[in-house]
């Protein structure tokens, strides 16, 4: 969606869509997080479009950013859901998503979570291990149901990217061993209370170049054929998500190339259903967090803007070291200067942005881009910060899709003993 962009100046005013973002502060106070309709639709019809003719599902992931507003407006465009946790399914309930068009991933699903998704009859959880499996074969008899089930096959595919979100090396945490797959399917086609439904892979997520995916791609074919010979139907083939987006000078496949790219590995297989779990290229660039610079601080060493966000509210620079471009609301003709962006928080590490050429006065705005996926999703309430507003906006309609937190909030389910 990098050809996309919501977040566009008219006559040096940063807006979204067709609201000034200053209007938006105005009204709802700062930090929130600003999200565009507009840019969500836009990513999922790229992503549809591109599959074309081709049998497919379009699961999102719900970790990127869980918002009811954001699931719910994907789901009345017709998209299914990958979810990692009983608290997940839950939201995807609640905003009208199908849980016959959700898969359940993740290495420690509950008992609870697996008797919760099989009372929703979800269309198919992703097992990463061999010991799930048997739990979900015992929990599936418990209730006299049959679990569909895809195995998460680890490809053992380097995807080039930061460490903390590659899933798919041998030493990651996740999915079963390339070469126990044959094996773990051949115990699920004994499990009286598993149905074997498909094939699943993810290896890493933010990845900017198709040559990974493809690979992965490959090695899952090449399984799915073996797995023929055992007589083992695979319905579908879940390639996972994981396509990057643009931050900085990254240069991601669009989502057309990537989709016609799996459309294309996958062309000899046309009876099985394609699925993928994309997060960050549907919501990531179709967010930002608006925050206002308190004070600006001048030392012989460097110049510190203090704005109201704060490493709780967007973790993934002081996590990842992660770039997010930082545009001022005004443009305005003033002398720039070398600011590091930090917040509140008593962390060196709390920082939005080192180095940034600003001309900035306090009180300005600024809006932290591409903050859409695993911004909300994984902020924290660190410091006794309540948990910024969410706003979408649609055309120049303007609603509050999540309201700030109050302290009051935060410690409404602590006691102090009598
Ligand atoms: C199993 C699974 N599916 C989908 C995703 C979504 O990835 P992304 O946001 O990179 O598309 C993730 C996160 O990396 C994941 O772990
Ligand atoms: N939280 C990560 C992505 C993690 C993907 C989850 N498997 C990020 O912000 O980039």
């Amino acid at each position: 969606m990098s050809h996309f962009s919501s977040f566009n100046y008219r006559n040096n005013q940063l807006y979204v869509e067709d609201v000034p973002l200053a209007a938006i502060a105005a009204e709802f106070g700062t930090p929130c997080y600003i999200y565009s309709s507009a840019a969500i639709r836009s990513a999922y019809q790229a992503f549809e479009h591109a599959f074309g003719q081709r049998n497919h599902l379009i699961c999102y992931a719900v970790k990127a950013n869980s918002n009811l507003a954001v699931l719910n407006l994907l789901a009345r465009l017709g998209s299914g859901f990958d979810i990692v946790s009983g608290g997940e399914l839950q939201r995807v309930l609640k905003a009208g998503g199908d849980p016959q068009k959700t898969v359940f991933s993740g290495v420690g699903k509950t008992r609870e979570e697996m008797r919760a998704a099989l009372a929703a009859n979800i269309l198919c959880f992703n097992v990463e291990s061999e010991m799930e499996l048997i739990t979900l074969n015992e929990i599936a008899g418990q209730m006299k149901k049959i679990a569909p089930t895809s195995l998460r096959v680890n490809p053992d595919v380097d995807a080039n990217t930061h460490p903390y979100i590659s899933t798919g090396l041998k030493e990651n945490k996740f999915g079963i061993p390339a070469a126990e797959a044959e094996r773990i399917y051949a115990l699920a086609q004994q499990l009286p209370n598993i149905r074997i439904a498909g094939l699943d892979c993810h290896i890493g997520s933010q990845l900017t170049e198709i040559e990974p995916f493809i690979e992965a791609a490959h090695k899952m074919l090449d399984l799915l054929k073996r797995l023929q010979t055992m007589h083992i139907t695979i319905e579908h083939l879940d390639l996972g998500g994981g396509l990057g987006v643009r931050y900085d000078q990254e240069t991601p496949p669009t989502i057309t190339e990537y989709i016609k790219a799996l459309c294309t590995a996958t062309e000899d297989y046309p009876q099985q259903q394609l699925l993928i779990e994309p997060g960050r290229s549907m919501v990531g660039n179709a967010g930002i967090l608006l925050t206002q610079v308190c004070y600006l601080k001048h030392s012989p060493y460097r110049n510190f803007a203090i704005v109201d966000a704060a490493m709780n509210d967007l973790l993934r620079p002081t996590l990842y070291q992660a770039y997010h471009a930082i545009q001022s609301t005004t443009k305005r003709d003033a002398e720039e200067k070398l600011y590091q962006i930090v917040g509140p928080v008593c962390e060196t590490g709390d920082f939005l942005g080192h180095d940034r050429r600003l001309a900035l006065a306090k009180d300005d705005l600024l809006a932290i881009m591409s903050a859409g996926a695993y911004g909300m999703s994984m902020s924290s309430n660190y410091n006794t910060r309540p948990r910024a507003a969410e706003i979408m906006v649609e055309g120049d309609a303007v609603h509050l899709v999540r309201a700030r937190e109050t302290v009051e909030d935060l410690y409404a389910l602590e006691k102090i003993p009598s």
